[in-house]
């Protein structure tokens, strides 16, 4: 897996990501399924960008009691996507039986990774819900978790990408969204870095939506990011 890019297919309609699925080559990024088109389109969408040779991380960040999430994950290893995600937040317990139903599934498994604090939440989101500690101590405190429950990796923001690297060690996927080009729109997200700083930091994978999926020629800005992040030493 080279892709270094997760385009998000955040759109309403499916005529609307496949205008932007057939333009490009499946060499140049992994792509993105989450609530929005999965609640209108289905397993069948699944299907559709794996024909086209696609790997699929399903994005519905699990979060409920530990046997009704290990039997999503496990649903989601049925598909065959390459990742599936749940919130560390929902606990220990929740992760590792989650971990364990993949088990027959040997290397065949998806990525299971960990939410840790969504890249649109910052100290004051996080004392509103409770949370009594910056959002990088608290993406700390679950990358550990999601650690010791045996996941491959966490969600995190750009701005926690060396550290967790140092505290997680380099085989710990680190996937972040908040990913912003140089001038474009920071909408809903706040803890972001540009896609050549988040790669120099230390990031596996980054997930991108509207810069891409919102431009006018979303393959066009898709080429000039891999460009930009392929020029780095
Ligand atoms: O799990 C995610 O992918 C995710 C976690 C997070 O903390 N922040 C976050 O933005 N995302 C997703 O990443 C994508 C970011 O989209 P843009 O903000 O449009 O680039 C969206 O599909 C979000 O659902």
């Amino acid at each position: 897996m080279n892709n270094k890019i997760i385009v998000a297919l955040d759109y309403e309609k499916e005529a609307q990501a496949l205008a932007l699925v057939d333009q490009i080559d499946p060499s140049l990024c992994c792509l993105k399924v989450g609530k929005e088109m999965f609640t209108t389109l289905g397993t069948e969408f699944i299907k559709c960008l794996h024909q086209r040779q696609f790997d699929v991380f399903l994005d519905l960040k699990f979060h409920d009691i530990p046997n009704t999430v290990a039997r999503a994950v496990r649903s989601a290893a049925d598909l065959g996507v390459w990742m599936v995600d749940l919130h560390a937040s929902g606990g220990l317990a929740m992760m590792e039986q989650a971990k364990q139903i993949l088990q027959p599934y040997g290397k065949d498994a998806p990525l299971l990774i960990g939410v840790t604090v969504l890249t649109s939440m910052e100290d004051l989101d996080l004392l509103q819900i409770g949370i009594n500690a910056s959002p990088m101590e608290q993406v700390i405190r679950l990358a550990h978790l999601t650690q010791r429950a045996g996941l491959d990796g966490v969600v995190c923001s750009p701005q926690e990408v060396e550290i967790l690297r140092n505290h997680c060690g380099k085989d710990f996927k680190l996937v972040t969204p908040g990913i912003r080009p140089v001038g474009s729109d920071l909408g809903d997200q706040r803890r972001v870095m540009t896609p050549p700083a988040a790669i120099q930091a230390g990031a596996d994978y980054l997930v991108i939506g509207r810069p891409i999926t919102q431009a006018d020629n979303p393959a066009q800005v898709l080429r000039a990011i891999n460009q930009s992040i392929a020029e780095l030493k």
